[in-house]
């Protein structure tokens, strides 16, 4: 898909597919619509981060509140986003053993009881061993920190599903 083709799209188009780049937050895409026309995926890019940049914090925390556990409950019931399905199952998260299962759902826990949110980490950026590795190393981290770089992952799990959909071959479209 082209940006003649991005800036072409009416409000409706571009949310039904922008509506995901920032997981189960289609109001980002909606307010992004209003910066058009866009000059390349880098600008593009650069409006749904500042959205996201401008919130107050219970904002951005709401942001992480809209992501689905790894491995977790919505993962177990199929109830995933299909862009969060493709990306857990990259990181192997989608076939864990028991032990394993148990281990990120008990961390998984401690870090919202910590936090207030779940944790976040780009998956396809990951693999099941370093996925259990940086959440046991993150859940030590100060608040303040953790949410910055909780918004990081956000923001690099926008930047690849936003080249998927612009890299990918216009056919698809
Ligand atoms: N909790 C969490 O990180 N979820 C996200 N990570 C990712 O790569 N896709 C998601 O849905």
């Amino acid at each position: 898909m082209d940006m003649a083709k991005v800036n072409s799209m009416d409000f409706g188009e571009f949310v039904d597919v922008f509506g995901n780049v920032i997981e189960r937050c289609p109001l980002i895409a909606a307010a992004v619509w209003s910066q058009r026309p866009f000059s390349d995926l880098e600008e593009l890019e650069k409006h749904f981060f500042a959205f996201i940049d401008a919130l107050p914090q219970s904002g951005q925390e709401g942001i992480l509140r809209c992501h689905p556990d790894l491995a977790g409950r919505e993962q177990q019931q199929g109830t995933l986003t299909a862009e969060s399905q493709r990306e857990q199952s990259s990181a192997g998260l989608t076939s864990l053993g028991a032990e394993d299962r148990q281990r990120l759902a008990e961390l998984n826990a401690q870090y919202r009881a910590r936090f207030g949110f779940p944790f976040v980490l780009a998956a396809r950026l990951s693999d099941r061993a370093a996925v259990l590795r940086e959440l046991a190393r993150r859940l030590r981290c100060p608040p303040a920190h953790e949410l910055r770089t909780a918004l990081g992952e956000v923001k690099k799990i926008g930047h690849l599903r936003l080249a998927d959909l612009l890299l990918s071959d216009p056919a698809r479209l």
